[in-house]
Parts: C-alpha cells; structure tokens; sequence
C-alpha cells in the first residue's frame, strides 16, 4: 500500500493524464466512441504498427494453438510490447478457459476469497465463484506488501510452464526464461483494474505474457508516470499482449470489459459452468519471471 501513495503522490491531479482516459472509456452513459482504439483484429488505428509473423515450435496443438504461423504486431516507438493475434483455437481457448475456471482456482493455489471465506475445492460450482477475482501460481504474489516470498510458492502447472516455453521462443527472448509466477484476474462486465505498473518482481525487463479470454476489454498503456497519456488497445479472446524492456515500467489498466454476445456461442466445447461464467466474464492469465536469472531470490 505504501507504495501506491508514493506513485499517487508523484503525478498530482493537474498532471494526471491517465485518469480522464480511464474515466473516459469506463463511462456507460453516454457510451465512449470507441473510434481511437487499437484494433489489431479489423487493423484500425495501427499505421504505426509493423506487422510480423512469429514462428512456435513444433508440435504444440497440445497446448490450444492453431498452427504455429503467428500474426504478430509491433511499435519502433513502444520497445518491448509485441501483440499475438489469437494463435489459439476455439477448443484451445475452451481448454484454458476451463483449466482456469475449474483447476487454477483450487488449493493449493491462493485465491482473494481465501482472506474471507472457508474455500470448498470445485469452487466453480458454487456461488461464490462469482466473487473470485484472483488466483496466484507459483510464488505468490502478496497483494499487500507487493513482494513475492520464497516459501509462499506452489508449483506452476506443466502446461502452463510449455506454454510459457513455446511463446518464450517465439519471440526469440535471448535470455533464459522461467516461469514463477502466474496471476489469473477474472473481471465481470462491471469490473476495473486501476493504472499500475507491475515492479513486484526482481526481473523488472523480463517479458511478462499476459492471455485473455472471454469477454472483449479494452487495456490502457501508459508510460512511466502518469502524465503520459495512454493509448487503448482491444484486447480479445486468445490474444496476447507481451511486455518486456522499458515497456514493463509502464502504467497500464483495464477500464472496460464488454458484453458481446457471440462470445459464448463460440466455445461450444466448454461445460456448462464455464459456459455460463464466461457469459459475462473475462479472465486475463498472466505469468512472470520473478527473479532475474541465476540470481534467486535476495537476501
Ligand atoms: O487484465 C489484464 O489485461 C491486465 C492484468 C494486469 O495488468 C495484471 O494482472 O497486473
Ligand atoms: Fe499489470
């Protein structure tokens, strides 16, 4: 918390030029014109953008990817960001889907609601899986003091540690990658995620993959302080957002998750909890390297 003063205290009110963008698109009367939204799907508002196709392994359909020829895009004038175009299938999707509804949520990974309530495993299937908003994978993340700590860990996933390796290469990252930390957001059409920048981890360069899935959002990038004024990109199911270098000191937000309706109707295969979540739903996974290489965690 200490730390969210201090970044308060920097940009004052008058200089603040983050918060009238994050009023203005979460605003529902009258609805925001949307027409200045990065759009990689329709390529609307991308001139600057330069196309590029990024190669994954072999052998990865395992994993939900529809082929390994990824459209990809990138900025000369945002270093470190680079943006997939849904490489996923929709059967790929409604695996990830269901694996975060159904198995990141359960013990002994740490959830908000563990704070509050004596958590039943298959959450899913009980009411309170409404008030989830977050689970944490390997080390966790402490929401309070905003470090990770060595012995609050529990073991990233396997697929998700291939996942993480595939798109590693992908991007063609030089250094050694491992993925220690996961953080899975679930929004409902009403929710927010407020300007931050996620500086918790010791690696602070090291590309942070971010997946969503469901329900369309837009997600504000920022700069280094919030005076720069951020740019929304559409951020849509299976699409992924990476940020690595200088980019990972961004301030950056999620001021709108949308309803639309054939969201749903596309993931025939999920069950029929997912299905009904997902209606009005989004759900971000996010992973991270937590130290930086060889170095653990300090002393
Ligand atoms: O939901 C998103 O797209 C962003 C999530 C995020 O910024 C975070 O978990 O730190
Ligand atoms: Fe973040």
């Amino acid at each position: 918390m200490a730390v969210a003063h201090v970044e308060e205290a920097e940009t004052n009110e008058r200089d603040d030029n983050f918060k009238p963008v994050f009023k203005y698109y979460k605003m529902k009367k009258p609805k925001p014109s949307l027409k200045d939204v990065l759009d990689f799907d329709n390529e609307c508002n991308i001139e600057e953008w330069e196309k590029i196709h990024l190669c994954g392994s072999d052998n990865i359909s395992y994993l939900g990817f529809q082929s390994s020829n990824w459209v990809a895009w990138k900025n000369q004038s945002i270093p470190g960001l680079i943006f997939i175009n849904n490489p996923f299938t929709s059967i790929g999707q409604s695996e990830w889907i269901t694996r975060c509804i159904q198995d990141f949520p359960e013990k002994p990974n740490k959830t908000n609601l563990d704070a509050h309530y004596a958590v039943p495993s298959m959450i899913y299937k009980t009411e309170l899986f409404r008030k989830l908003r977050w689970a944490t994978l390997g080390y966790h993340h402490d929401w309070d003091t905003k470090v990770y700590i060595k012995e609050s860990y529990t073991p990233i996933p396997k697929i998700m540690d291939d996942l993480t390796k595939v798109i590693i290469s992908a991007i063609e990252y030089k250094s050694s990658y491992q993925a220690e930390a996961a953080i899975v957001n679930y929004y409902h059409l009403d929710s927010t995620l407020a300007a931050h920048i996620d500086h918790s981890e010791y690696d602070k360069k090291a590309p942070l993959i971010s997946i969503s899935f469901g329900q369309p959002a837009i997600f504000l990038l920022g700069g280094t302080t919030k005076k720069i004024k951020p740019i929304g990109i559409f951020l849509r199911s299976g699409d992924i957002l990476i940020t690595q270098d200088d980019c990972r000191q961004a301030y950056h937000a999620v001021p709108k998750v949308f309803y639309n309706k054939e969201t749903s109707i596309r993931y025939q295969e999920l069950g029929a909890y997912s299905k009904e979540y997902l209606e009005d739903s989004r759900i971000n996974m996010n992973i991270r390297q937590v130290c930086e290489p060889g170095k653990g965690f300090p002393d």
